[in-house]
């Protein structure tokens, strides 16, 4: 039974829904560093929100660690290229908290235009300063979202509803779009230039970091309204500070900081901020749609191998998942094969999908075949690794498809190219879940792969196949099964012969003295 940890505070749902799946679950919060890494190494899944770091030393440390799930949007929180690397999953849940989020922001909208936080903490406090909290209306202002995704476009809405101006900075908002919201679509000048009120909705990338710098501060409307409900590190504290401070800034309203928690920021204490300690998906229904949504995707993924909303790897549905299954075999049989066979540095990879296989969603089907070829290569590749690998080495991977297949329902084909030489490998499904090679190197043959084979190529010799029997016999080898092809009479043979054990380095080496043995070459899979 797949194992689950929970280190940060879900909603108890999400512990029923493990359990329910059959999915053994810890909740553990509020784990230092080292109590995490003294951990982790028991667990298949890790489900989080923002406050576990995913670092490289908790993921050098989880080695039974399959899938990280994080109940919410934003994963700057977990190292995903080490995860990567490590073949760990990452899944986010991308829509769960959005509404909740976008209402935070116009919430915060409201608490900047009506000073609500400020009087409220005043009439509390018994003082009736009715004349201090003059406000402005929202009606007729503009506000400049920058990042018009998922929560930015529920902002854009509510705010046409409002009777604002909405324009919008970002460079992947299709016009289409932004017209159906009723968005103006502007460069990032023009809405510094033209905003009474301006929403941050972008993650926080090396574009995005200090988007609003000091020169972008200074060029905004005198009394401009800044909010940050997306990520830390999006506004230049120290600038928004000084602009506040001067006046120029009427108003910002946080909800996120550079660091955080934030116990102490040069931002606290100004009368003219609105502080929230990053609560922006913090309401009953967003974090039961997050927890729910995040224990289904980890517990799909761990049981079925369904992949969703991952980061790192891609999609796969429950219902394609058995489907994939004996493909994702034979592709790693190819893979792993053609890995082994290859001697010299890797070019190029060419995979064709013929036939039914065709119709498949074939990008998790590409990524085995990566794994098994990369694996007898490198060091621990995996399917989430092996294609950002191979990009990194400048392998070029090229994948095309055809409905039409000569002799099978499916065929898989796969060309891998390198320094020396192309070489080919084809395969297919026997009774819709039997992996078989049927060509190597254009020459047919009809081999199930075991777990220890042992490849030949030779002349196609009389005798040869008896000498071949005697001298893994005289070894001790049982042989398992015996495939044979070749081009023509005489001309050049293969065989796949599968043996009960590793072949040794002395039997090799009687193999490779034999009489029209081209090459002798051990495999596992
Ligand atoms: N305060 C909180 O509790 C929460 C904060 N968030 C944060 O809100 C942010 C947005 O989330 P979603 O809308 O769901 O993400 P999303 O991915 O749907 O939207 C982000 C948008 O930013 C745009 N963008 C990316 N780079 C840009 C750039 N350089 N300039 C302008 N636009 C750019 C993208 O094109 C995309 O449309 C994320 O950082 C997320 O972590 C999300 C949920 C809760
Ligand atoms: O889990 C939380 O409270 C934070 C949510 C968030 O920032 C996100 O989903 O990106």
């Amino acid at each position: 039974m797949p194992k689950v940890l929970v280190s940060d505070k879900l909603s108890p749902r999400a512990v029923d829904i493990f359990k329910a799946r059959g999915v053994e679950v810890d909740v553990k919060t509020g784990l230092k560093p080292e109590e995490l890494i003294a951990i982790i190494g028991d667990y298949d899944g890790l489900a989080i929100r923002s406050a576990t770091k995913v670092t490289k030393d908790v993921l050098e440390a989880a080695t039974n660690l399959k899938v990280v799930g994080r109940a919410g949007i934003g994963v700057d929180n977990v190292d995903i290229p080490v995860a990567t690397q490590k073949g760990v999953v990452v899944m986010n849940t991308p829509y769960g908290n959005a509404i909740t989020t976008a209402e935070h922001a116009v919430a915060m909208m409201f608490a900047l235009a009506r000073q609500i936080p400020q009087a409220n903490a005043s009439t509390h406090a018994g003082k009736w300063e009715k004349s201090k909290f003059m406000g402005v209306e929202l009606t007729g202002k503009t506000l400049g979202i920058i990042g018009c995704g998922n929560i930015g476009s529920i902002v854009a809405e509510r705010a046409v509803g409002l009777r604002m101006r909405v324009i919008a900075f970002d460079p992947f908002l299709p016009p289409e779009r932004a017209l159906d919201l009723g968005v103006e679509k502007v460069d990032l000048d023009d809405l510094i230039a033209r905003s009474d009120i301006i929403s941050l909705h972008t993650p926080l990338t090396d574009k995005t970091r200090n988007i609003l710098s000091a020169e972008a501060i200074g060029r905004m409307k005198s009394g401009v309204r800044i909010i940050n409900c997306a990520r830390g590190g999006l506004v230049d504290e120290a600038a928004l500070k000084a602009g506040l401070e001067s006046g120029h800034v009427a108003g910002a309203a946080l909800d996120v900081f550079e660091q955080e928690p934030a116990k102490d920021n040069p931002l606290f204490g100004l009368d003219n901020v609105v502080c929230t300690p990053h609560l922006g998906a913090s309401t009953t229904e967003a974090q039961e749609n997050v927890a729910l949504q995040v224990a289904e995707q980890i517990s799909d993924f761990l049981l079925t191998g369904a992949v969703t909303n991952a980061l790192n790897m891609p999609a796969v549905s429950a219902e394609e998942a058995p489907r994939l299954r004996p493909y994702m075999k034979l592709c790693g049989e190819l893979g792993g094969f053609a890995g082994q066979i290859t001697e010299s540095g890797l070019k190029s990879v060419r995979i064709e999908y013929q036939g039914d296989v065709a119709g498949l969603n074939t990008r998790p089907l590409s990524a085995a075949v990566m794994q098994g070829l990369l694996t007898p290569l490198l060091e621990a590749v995996n399917m989430v690794s092996a294609p950002v690998v191979a990009r990194e080495r400048g392998i070029e991977i090229k994948e095309t498809k055809s409905e039409s297949c000569r002799n099978y329902h499916s065929l898989i084909r796969l060309e891998v190219t390198t320094e020396r030489q192309t070489r080919s490998v084809e395969g297919t499904l026997f009774g819709d879940s039997l992996p078989r090679i049927v060509r190597i190197n254009d020459i047919p043959v009809e081999a199930e792969l075991g777990p220890d084979m042992l490849y030949l190529i030779n002349e196609d010799k009389p005798g040869f196949i008896g000498s071949l029997g005697s001298t893994l016999g005289d070894s001790g080898i049982n042989i398992a099964s015996f495939h044979l092809g070749r081009t023509d009479a005489g001309g050049q043979a293969i065989c796949l012969v599968q043996v009960d054990g590793p072949v040794p380095a002395a039997t090799l080496e009687a193999v490779r003295a034999l009489p029209h043995v081209v090459q002798a070459k051990p495999l596992r899979f």
